[in-house]
C-alpha cells in the first residue's frame, strides 16, 4: 500500500500470517464463496451494472480486485473488456482461473494470485470492479485494497464499480433485546453454580474470576452486534446516512475514524426502541465525466421479501424505551477500527430522545463491538 498518493497506508505494519489466518483464509473455500455467489441481490445488482452499462467494458483493461471465484471477471469479458486482471489472495485463484479456461475466457482474463498491495500490473487500466464491502459496509477493511489499486493502477479518467458507498442507521424494534439479556442472566446463573460446585467437590475458589467472567460474557451478550434480516416493520424512525463515499476519490484516512451527528424522528406509534439498525447501500454510476447510462442501486436495507447474505447489523439497547410517533432521537455516532484487528470495528452511540410533548429523557451512551 506504500504508493497510496491520497492516503495514508496504516495497515504497513500488519501481519500477513495473523491477517490470512484471521481474515483471508475462509475466502480459500468454495463454500464461502457459494454463499456470496448464491446472494441474488449482490448478483442481479453486479450482473445489471456490467451488462446496462457494456460501454464502460467494451475493448477497456479492467482490474477485478479480490476476484474469488472469478465471477466478476468473468462478466467484465463476457461484456466485451480486451483485458481483465483478476487478482485473489487466496488459492480460489486455482480455481478462478479453471472456471475462466472452462467458459472460454483464457485470452481476456488473467487471473493472478497474490494480495493486490504486493503485484504489478503490466498497464494501468479504464475499470476497477471489486466487491469489496463487509458487514456494515466497513468491516473486514478490504476497501483499504480497492483504494490501493486505485491509487496505482486506475487510469485518471478510469471508473470505479461500485461508484458511491452509504452507511444507514435507523432506531428499531426487536425481542432479540430480551432474549440475549436472558441469555446472559443464564451464563451468570450457570457460572454462580460452576463456582460454588469448584469449591464444594474440588476444594478451589474460583471467585475471584467472577469479574472478568462477567465483563467477557457482558461483550459477548450485551456488547457485540448482532447479524440480523430484520422486517421492514422492524425499523421505527426514519433511517439516517451517517456516511458517504466517493469510491473514486475517498481515501483510507477518510474510513479510520467515521463521526455523524444525526438525528431520526420515531414513524411508529407507541412502540419500544430496542435499539439501531445499521445497513449500507452502494451505487454503480460511474463517473461525471463518464457517467453509467442505467444506474444500479444494491441495498441491503431490510426488506420484505429478498434479503442479502450482509443483511443487517443490530446494536441493542438494554432495557428497551417506550416512544411514540413524532418523538425525536439525536445520535452522535463514532466508528472506529479495533486496536486488535484493523478488519473489526467499535461502534459508539451517545443518545438523547426528545419527545413530541418537549420532555427530554435522560441520554445514554453505549459502545458496541462488530466482530
Ligand atoms: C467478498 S469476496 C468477493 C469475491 C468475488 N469478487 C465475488 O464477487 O464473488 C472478496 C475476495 O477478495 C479477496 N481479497 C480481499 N483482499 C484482497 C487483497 N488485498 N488482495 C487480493 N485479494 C483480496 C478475498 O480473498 C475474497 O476472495
Amino acid at each position: 500500500m506504500g504508493s497510496s498518493s491520497n492516503g495514508a497506508a496504516p495497515n504497513n505494519n500488519v501481519d500477513k500470517g495473523v491477517d490470512y489466518a484471521n481474515y483471508f483464509c475462509t475466502y480459500a473455500f468454495l463454500y464461502h464463496q457459494k454463499e456470496m455467489l448464491s446472494d441474488r441481490v449482490r448478483m442481479d445488482a453486479y450482473y445489471n451494472a456490467i451488462f446496462q452499462n457494456k460501454h464502460h467494458f467494451a475493448g477497456k483493461a479492467v482490474l477485478d480486485v479480490g476476484t474469488g471465484s472469478g465471477i466478476l471477471a468473468l462478466w467484465s469479458a463476457q461484456a466485451g473488456a480486451r483485458k481483465v486482471y483478476a487478482v485473489e489472495a487466496t488459492k480460489m485463484a486455482e480455481h478462478a482461473r479453471e472456471l475462466v479456461k472452462t467458459n472460454g475466457f483464457e485470452h481476456v482474463v488473467e487471473v493472478i494470485e497474490g494480495s493486490m498491495e504486493d503485484i504489478t500490473l503490466p498497464e494501468k487500466v479504464d475499470v476497477i470492479i471489486s466487491e469489496w464491502m463487509g458487514y456494515f459496509l466497513l468491516r473486514e477493511s478490504m476497501f483499504d485494497s480497492v483504494i490501493c489499486a486505485r491509487d496505482r493502477w486506475l487510469n485518471p479518467d478510469g471508473v470505479m464499480y461500485p461508484s458511491h458507498a452509504r452507511m444507514w442507521v435507523a432506531p428499531i424494534r426487536s425481542g432479540l433485546v430480551d432474549q440475549k439479556k436472558i441469555d446472559y442472566d443464564r451464563a451468570m446463573d450457570d457460572w454462580s453454580h460452576f463456582v460454588n460446585e469448584t469449591k464444594m467437590f474440588y476444594g478451589v475458589d474460583m471467585g475471584s474470576l467472577t469479574k472478568p467472567f462477567t465483563d467477557e460474557q457482558r461483550k459477548y451478550y450485551l456488547q457485540t452486534s448482532l447479524w440480523n434480516n430484520l422486517h421492514p416493520n422492524q425499523v421505527i424512525g426514519k433511517p439516517a446516512v451517517i456516511k458517504e463515499i466517493d469510491c473514486l476519490t475517498s481515501s483510507v484516512n477518510d474510513l479510520l475514524s467515521l463521526q455523524a451527528n444525526t438525528s431520526s424522528i420515531i414513524t411508529a406509534e407507541n412502540t419500544r426502541f430496542c435499539g439501531f439498525g445499521g445497513w449500507f447501500d452502494v451505487h454503480f454510476r460511474g463517473r461525471k465525466e463518464n457517467p453509467a447510462k442505467n444506474e444500479i442501486e444494491l441495498t441491503t436495507a431490510p426488506s420484505e421479501d429478498l434479503g442479502t447474505h450482509w443483511g443487517q447489523q443490530v446494536f441493542l439497547f438494554y432495557p428497551s424505551a417506550r416512544v411514540s410517533q413524532g418523538d425525536n432521537m439525536t445520535m452522535n455516532f463514532s466508528m472506529n477500527r479495533s486496536k486488535e484487528n484493523h478488519r473489526l470495528l467499535e461502534v459508539e452511540f451517545d443518545c438523547e430522545l426528545r419527545q413530541s410533548s418537549g420532555n427530554s429523557l435522560p441520554s445514554f451512551s453505549k459502545k458496541f463491538y462488530i466482530e
